[in-house]
């Protein structure tokens, strides 16, 4: 049999008459072939007349159906047949070519949401006001009128000056707690919650798992709560332990701001060889709850029953740490049980198996993520949307928008990913690039603000931007301060503390820190870099405006950014806010201030790149170096560099010379034994000489 067929360019080989004879032949198979298409026309023009005319409704369809079946094959070869007839191929009307702009069918994709996602349960009801506006005995908010919350909660809650619950907690916390509640094999179903920002979400979660978990006999982890950035972690875990303040249940915070050590002895304790834990509530960053995994012996999550994440699409954004498949496979091997949620439909049994053993997962964000292939990774169970707004108003068009603020509701789509505070004021100030820093120096000037916060978009901005804005300050009482992902983590806290305390007025942030801190009474809210995503703009305000309480947030936007920075807003349907702006001659008014402190910047630029430089270089001939003395330590018959042999002399690393030298030493007193001959004693000159000359050789 031929595998392979050459094809060879035949055609001088061929007489004329050979020629002329296949063209006739090719006409008539063409002929024959448009013979029988017509024919076969023909015949099926007819059976459809027929089919019209003669069978009844019902039976039809059948005959038809053999007929079709018994042609079939021989109108498929008859195709083939004309495929290989016809030369060109693209003349055919049946022939489609791929990628094809004309014959490519395209179809719009709509993109449609999980129906958990689509249709959520809204939170309704009431504002954030401030307690002193309320009457408590009247307020069915009134912690005093809220039957599901136990007394050392009440007790927690007075003492945190807390006397009424915010909508998140008062529609999620009774729900939490039912779901707990429901007889086996029931399982809670996991839920996420999407509030704005400063609503109250910490307590909405940590009111539950106190009170739940109050009741428990032998202290083991039964929650895990997991933050992105130590901070909030601190932040919450605070609120948990003032919660707990009236139970005997152990809260424990693990944040890289400690020693793995020092944490590790709150974790777990060995009593008589037994290993006890000695907390039931853990407050985590992803990074460390990884490290205990793996270097604490005895830290057991078999027990878990509530794994809360808060900032839950920051830490779903942030997956190369990997941590939910290490918390995965720990309590795999430490229960063989499975975290993962079972996909639906579940049969009983399988219900049975898993009841009480897998935690149920609560997610918190003010931007909850809507993109289900994220939110697949957490594997959650039959999950439960809880947010504030169901549709948001969305302006129909950019030339609409420009013309009046009017806007069309959207209703029918989950829009609630991106809301924030109705006590939130939002404004924005133009600019040009070249004066911006003067232009933020002229509104804390202008609106007197007391405390404020400043955002940029890298930690490089925010450092350069203290630095003159310190310089720029530097007269008056207002004091500014760095605090950026860059400094550590002590140094940050520290700024924190004493922005909280009123020793430092303003701070200038980088983005690492917009989410989640609760600082109290923050004035405004500067963006000095509009900020990369919508996300991010909403964490970034969100710091002020918070509880309740009135805020501002003010963007400084350039001509050019101005329209991109709309267009962003408008998208989730917020529109660009009201105009500020600064007097016309800041300019001149702070030009020699703010040429000094721009030269001065200058200056300490050149001289840190001046640092970094020799620094490198430094570090480099280091390496050189180690290298270098490594290798004469493995082969000291090599000859030695000059530096090495500066290095010898030194006495750094005599012993590597003298080795060989020694050993020389030793093996001679013995062959010379052997000849009888005693050699005269050497004299200590002669010796260095004789070293001397070997570092050289
Ligand atoms: N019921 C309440 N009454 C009064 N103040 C409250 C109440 N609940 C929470 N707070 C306060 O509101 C502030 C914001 O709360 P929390 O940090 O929980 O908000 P959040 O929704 O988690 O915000 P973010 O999304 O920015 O993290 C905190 O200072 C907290 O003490």
């Amino acid at each position: 049999m031929e595998l392979f067929t050459v094809n060879r360019y035949t055609e001088d080989l061929r007489t004329r008459k050979d020629k002329e004879q296949k063209t006739s032949n090719e006409d008539e198979i063409l002929q024959k072939l448009l013979q029988k298409a017509a024919k076969r026309k023909r015949k099926h023009e007819k059976a459809e007349t027929r089919k019209q005319e003669e069978a009844p409704p019902e039976e039809k369809p059948q005959v038809e159906d053999t007929k079709v079946d018994e042609e079939e094959p021989a109108a498929k070869e008859t195709r083939k047949e004309e495929a290989t007839a016809v030369e060109d191929p693209t003349n055919s009307q049946d022939f489609k070519i791929l990628g094809d702009n004309d014959s490519a069918m395209r179809k719009k994709v709509t993109e449609v949401l999980p129906p958990w996602l689509a249709y959520p349960t809204i939170i309704e009801g009431g504002s954030l006001l401030p307690d002193d506006d309320l009457e408590a005995g009247k307020d069915e908010a009134s912690i005093e009128n809220l039957s599901y919350l136990k007394d050392h909660t009440r007790q927690a809650l007075k003492q945190m000056k807390i006397k009424r619950l915010f909508p998140v907690q008062r529609t999620v916390i009774p729900w939490i707690l039912e779901a707990q509640g429901q007889p086996a094999p029931l399982r809670p179903r996991d839920i996420c919650v999407s509030a704005p920002t400063g609503s109250g979400k910490t307590l909405a979660f940590a009111i539950p798992i106190v009170q739940l978990l109050n009741n428990r006999v032998r202290c083991k982890v039964r929650a895990l709560v997991v933050l992105p950035v130590a901070e909030l972690a601190l932040q919450v875990f605070k609120v948990i332990r003032a919660l707990c303040s009236k139970t005997e249940l152990e809260v424990c915070l693990l944040s890289k701001q400690h020693r793995l050590e020092d944490e590790q002895e709150k974790l777990v304790e060995v009593y008589k060889g037994q290993i006890y834990s000695k907390a039931d509530i853990v407050v985590t960053t992803p990074g460390r709850l990884v490290d205990h995994l793996h270097a604490t012996k005895g830290f057991c999550l078999k027990s878990l029953k509530f794994l809360v994440i808060d900032e839950a699409d920051r830490i779903m954004d942030a997956f190369f740490q990997n941590w939910l498949y290490h918390l995965d496979n720990h309590v795999r091997e430490t229960a063989n049980q499975l975290l993962a949620g079972t996909q639906p439909p579940l049969c009983l049994k399988e219900l049975y198996a898993t009841y009480g053993k897998v935690p149920h997962k609560l997610l918190f964000s003010a931007t909850m993520s809507q993109d289900p292939e994220k939110l697949q990774n957490l594997r959650l169970f039959q999950p439960k949307l809880f947010t504030t707004v169901f549709a948001l108003p969305v302006p129909k068009s950019d030339e609409q928008a420009d013309g009046d603020e009017e806007t069309t509701p959207n209703t029918g789509h989950f829009a609630g990913k991106y809301t924030t505070p109705a006590e939130l004021t939002e404004q924005f100030c133009v600019t040009e690039l070249r004066i911006k820093p003067l232009t933020l120096f002229a509104l804390v000037e202008k609106y007197q603000w007391k405390r404020f916060l400043c955002f940029t978009n890298s930690t490089e901005t925010a450092n350069r931007l203290a630095f003159v804005m310190g310089k720029l300050f530097s007269t008056g009482p207002t004091k500014v301060a760095e605090l950026s992902g860059k400094l550590s983590a002590l140094v940050r806290a520290k700024t924190l503390t004493d922005f909280a305390r009123g020793r430092i007025n303003g701070l200038i942030c980088s983005d690492a820190l917009a989410r989640g801190i609760d600082v109290a009474d923050v004035d405004v809210v500067l963006s000095y870099e509009t900020p990369r995503h919508i996300k991010t703009y909403i964490h970034r305000v969100g710091r002020t405006a918070r509880a309740g309480r009135k805020g501002t947030a003010v963007t400084l936007l350039t001509e050019q950014e101005q329209a991109q920075f709309k267009k962003m807003l408008n998208e989730v349907g917020k529109a660009l806010g009201e105009e500020i702006s600064v007097s016309a001659d800041t300019e001149v008014r702070h030009a020699d201030i703010y040429k000094q402190a721009m030269e001065d910047l200058r200056k300490r630029q050149e001289k840190e790149k001046t640092i970094k430089i020799v620094q490198k270089r430094r570090v480099a001939q280091q390496t050189v170096l180690h290298k270098k003395q490594e290798e004469a330590a493995v082969n000291p018959s090599r000859p030695l560099t000059l530096m090495q042999k500066l290095q010898l002399k030194a006495g750094g690393a005599r012993h590597v010379a003298d080795e060989p030298h020694q050993k020389e030493n030793k093996s001679k007193p013995t062959a010379k034994k052997g000849k009888g001959k005693s050699k005269p004693k050497e004299t200590k000159k002669q010796r260095l000489a004789k070293q001397r000359k070997a570092i050289e050789e």
